[in-house]
């Protein structure tokens, strides 16, 4: 290194090599700096001034930096433009580094690094989504994915093969994917296309024997078996994410639950492109807004939230399972006074996971240990309203409630009602708590009350009422009299207490033990309360995470029975009913509905019109109708009500039977994806292929016009054979819309089809939808009609019938092409539309005539002047 390089850029320059893939946040006092390269790039993602600061190695250096309180919101930015942060914070004064050494640099070192995956900040976080880093390991032919939440300490794995991946990606959206360096090779578009970061590890973090040392050590536990049987690859996995939490928290762990394992038949599958199109946590602009999650939520809390869009993204396939959520819910919904006061309860309850995981990466507050005796305050009041019959989920959880009084009293005992953020400035431990915090506090607040004390205690000692305690700069506190009194007080027995200090013409001077005593206490008082509420503050933190096991089940308890009280109120208010789940192949709706559309058309009072479907014994329902009837609706709706029901909520239907559902797949509508450089119809026939290798018997299956983004006959072949592989092959139950009305023919043909149709009534030549669905065929597309009702100038609408009609027509006879060939070229200028032309002179004339009046010789001078008429107007 270059002799003029500064030993402070010398200790960035030996911390930044250790982290050249993040942007490092050196600390100088008050700010995080950046410096060379990382200063360019953080100036332009946030948009602040880029200065200089010296040079190195005779180049300027490029330097911006930000205010270390308002950091956060920089960290949020900088990570959301695809930035990781590593914070480098001061590990010492700068007045214990000068006691190094006049020229000694302040020690510094990298506390954490700040990754989309591992952010722990409420400010940094949606409070009512889950924020997961997820892993992908291979071992041999075997792969698995581990998730954590470390905001919460929700830790899982799945054994889950390269093709599975994407679907999982799908459902957990995790914001951080951890792959070796061959994985990334392999799954970097699967991983990209979920929308996450890639962070690439050496393989000796994915190493499984290593890897389950490391885990047994983090649970403390001899081997992992107590908590299930892991395969190496699910090991790998699970060990990755532990090393990357310890790399970027930098040694400190969060608290992490037990891992849980979960298998890829327990949950109903449903892959990313039918997650998007049928909008179930995300609407189409990628927000809440517009999503089925958006209208179902009625949570309090956000780990009823985050409980809530977890169950949304992976319903249940186990039949028990979903029957003790319903009847958790049916209980709910009965006892509406019960559930009201719990809910008011609810209301008050802050978000105890994202607390706890604060407090054991050092990185909370007061305000953490507040929220975790708010909790356990309203959690024993909920216990408490609950009767001691429930059902069983309810049960279950009503237990996780309770036994948390000894917390609850010491924190309640400790804490002021309404703490600070942070310990440093002190001020949350209550009065009445520790007797030494609360003298040393009425020391530093009423210092000169006390001494006040002092002073007429020894007025009356010395028997000298004009004795004073005073003070200044040079003595600090004293006692002093008058100089007629010194005889007295330099005499036994008061010089035994008083000693001389000073006397001047007037006055002497003294102090005591007691009073320099308290001098030194008065000045360190405040110093003091500091350092015991620190001490406290960590002794109750201790306490609390002592019993994190059993407060992170009172948070899941809390967080089941705020989505319980939920779902109730949704189907209480909505008006839904609790379908019935067999295990069976049953598809029945009656009057269903689709939540989101109903919603949106609530405001306009336009009613929704209810739909049935069964696809018990015809299990394929083949959908034709005009565009804009509804069609789309109808599909997603069922597909939705299947969702609803498996994650154990009420449907919007009158009633509904349906036979467990293993896998969802939805074909709805075309959208490029030109990012990928493939077409709308090459991603519609990716999607279509998948379907048709996967899809089981048990699988609900929702194609809607595949086959529209080529020719209509490639399409129609395309559409018809998918129809046939559906019913042959997969024989799973589907629904199918399309415009192709030649396929209604296969409903003579293939035994499981049945034909169904939206209908509309046509008035005046516009056509009315009434959104009835109904056996049968539609007659025709009303294509044009819709056309027109968009807004299409009337000139092309008239142009596309007669077109429609020669086409109709052409079809009827057998010679389309012919015909089509026959038909002049559109003219581009508008023609005059035929209905609204005046009456040529050779009408207005034909008009008057009437012929029974004419003679022979008349009739033929009419023919000469009709044509003289024709001339005049070529
Ligand atoms: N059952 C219903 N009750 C009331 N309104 C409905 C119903 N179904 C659909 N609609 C209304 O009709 C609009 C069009 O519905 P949808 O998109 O499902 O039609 P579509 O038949 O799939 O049309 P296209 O074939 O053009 O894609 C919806 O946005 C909604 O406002």
């Amino acid at each position: 290194m270059s002799s003029n390089v500064t030993p402070m850029m010398a200790q960035y320059l030996e911390i930044k090599a250790e982290h050249p893939d993040a942007l490092l946040f050196y600390r100088m006092g008050d700010f995080y700096e950046l410096f060379f390269d990382d200063a360019i790039a953080a100036a332009e993602a946030l948009d602040i001034a880029l200065t200089k600061r010296g040079k190195h190695l005779g180049e300027d250096i490029a330097m911006c930096g930000v205010p270390h309180h308002s950091a956060e919101g920089y960290f949020l930015t900088l990570i959301r433009k695809g930035h990781r942060v590593a914070v480098c914070e001061q590990l010492e004064s700068p007045a214990e580094a000068k006691k190094r050494g006049y020229k000694a640099v302040v020690k510094r070192g990298v506390t954490r690094v700040v990754t989309p995956g591992t952010l722990t900040e409420d400010t940094l976080l949606d409070a009512r989504r889950n924020n997961f880093l997820a892993a992908y390991a291979t071992v041999r032919d075997e792969g698995a994915l581990a998730w954590v939440d470390i905001s919460t300490g929700a830790f899982s794995v799945l054994s889950c093969d390269a093709a599975g991946l994407g679907p999982e990606l799908a459902r957990l959206d995790p914001k951080e994917v951890l792959l070796t360096e061959a994985g990334e090779a392999e799954l970097r578009h699967i991983v990209e296309d979920a929308g996450a970061a890639i962070t690439v590890l050496g393989n000796a973090a994915f190493d499984s024997t290593n890897g389950e040392k490391r885990l047994s050590r983090v649970y403390s536990v001899g081997s992992l078996e107590g908590f299930g049987t892991f395969s190496r690859a699910e090991i790998a996995a699970m060990a990755a994410i532990v090393e990357y939490i310890e790399i970027t928290q930098k040694g400190k762990l969060p608290l992490l639950r037990p891992p849980m394992r979960e298998t890829r038949t327990s949950a109903m599958q449903i892959d990313a492109s039918t997650r998007r199109s049928l909008e179930l946590v995300r609407g189409v602009n990628g927000g809440r807004a517009g999503s089925l999650l958006s209208v179902i939520d009625r949570t309090l809390t956000a780990g009823g939230a985050r409980l809530l869009e977890r169950r949304l993204s992976a319903p249940s396939r186990d039949l028990d399972q979903i029957t003790a959520r319903q009847e958790a819910v049916a209980w709910s919904l009965e006892h509406g006074d019960i559930a009201a006061t719990v809910e008011d309860r609810l209301r008050e309850v802050p978000d105890l996971d994202r607390a706890l995981s604060r407090l054991s990466l050092d990185r909370g507050g007061p305000r953490d240990l507040a929220s975790v005796r708010n909790t356990l305050a309203q959690a024993e009041t909920i216990s408490e309203t609950l009767p001691d019959e429930l059902p069983h989920v309810l049960a279950e959880t009503a237990q996780d409630l309770t036994g948390q009084g000894p917390l609850l009293d010491l924190l309640d005992a400790a804490l002021v009602a309404d703490p600070p953020m942070l310990a440093r400035d002190g001020g949350f431990v209550a009065s009445g708590y520790d007797a030494e915090l609360d003298e040393f506090r009425s020391l530093r607040d009423e210092g000169r009350t006390v001494i006040a004390g002092l002073q007429s205690r020894y007025a009356e000692q010395t028997g000298i009422a004009a004795l004073k305690i005073k003070h200044n700069n040079v003595l600090g506190y004293f006692v002093e009299v008058t100089a007629t009194h010194s005889e007295k007080m330099l005499a036994a027995p008061l010089s035994e207490t008083f000693i001389h200090r000073q006397t001047t013409a007037n006055q002497v001077r003294f102090t005591t033990v007691e009073l320099s005593d308290l001098e030194t206490r008065i000045l360190n008082a405040g110093g003091r309360c500091l350092e015991i509420e620190k001490r406290l503050y960590s002794s109750l933190k201790d306490a609390i995470l002592e019993q994190a096991a059993a407060l992170f089940n009172l948070a899941r308890g809390l967080a089941e029975i705020d989505l319980t009280a939920g779902l109730a109120r949704l189907a209480r208010e909505e008006n839904w009913v609790r379908p019935k789940l067999t295990k069976g192949r049953e598809f029945v709706i009656t009057e269903g509905r689709h939540p989101v559309v109903e919603a949106a058309l609530a405001p306009s009072g336009t009613p929704f019109v209810a739909n049935d479907c069964d696809l018990s014994d015809e299990s394929i329902w083949l959908l034709t109708g005009p565009n804009m009837a509804g069609k789309s609706t109808y599909l997603r709706q069922n597909a939705l009500i299947a969702v609803l029901a498996q994650m154990g909520a009420f449907v919007p239907a009158r009633e509904a039977t349906i036979g467990i559902v293993s896998q969802i797949f939805s074909r709805v509508g075309a959208s490029d994806d030109l990012s990928k450089g493939q077409s709308t119809f090459m991603v519609e026939m990716v999607e279509t292929a998948a379907i048709l290798n996967q899809a089981d018997d048990r699988a609900l299956v929702i194609l809607d016009e595949i086959g529209r983004g080529t020719a209509t006959y490639d399409g129609l072949s395309i559409a018809w054979a998918t129809l046939e592989h559906l019913h042959e092959v997969n024989r799973c139950r589907a629904l199918f819309a399309t415009h192709y009305h030649e396929m209604t023919h296969l409903s003579d043909k293939l035994e499981a089809v049945a034909n169904a149709t939206v209908s509309v009534k046509e008035w005046d030549g516009d056509v009315i939808f009434l959104h009835e669905v109904k056996r049968g065929t539609a007659d025709r597309s009303y294509g044009v009609q819709v056309a027109r009702l968009a807004g299409l100038p009337a000139t092309v609408v008239d142009r596309a019938k007669v077109v429609l009609e020669a086409l109709e027509q052409g079809e009827r006879e057998g010679k389309q092409k012919a015909i089509i060939d026959d038909l002049p070229l559109f003219s581009a200028t508008p023609a005059p539309a035929p209905q609204k032309t005046a009456p040529s002179e050779v009408e207005a004339r034909l008009k008057e005539i009437l012929p029974d009046e004419l003679s022979p010789k008349a009739a033929l001078d009419l023919i000469y002047e009709l044509r003289g008429l024709v001339r005049t107007s070529e």
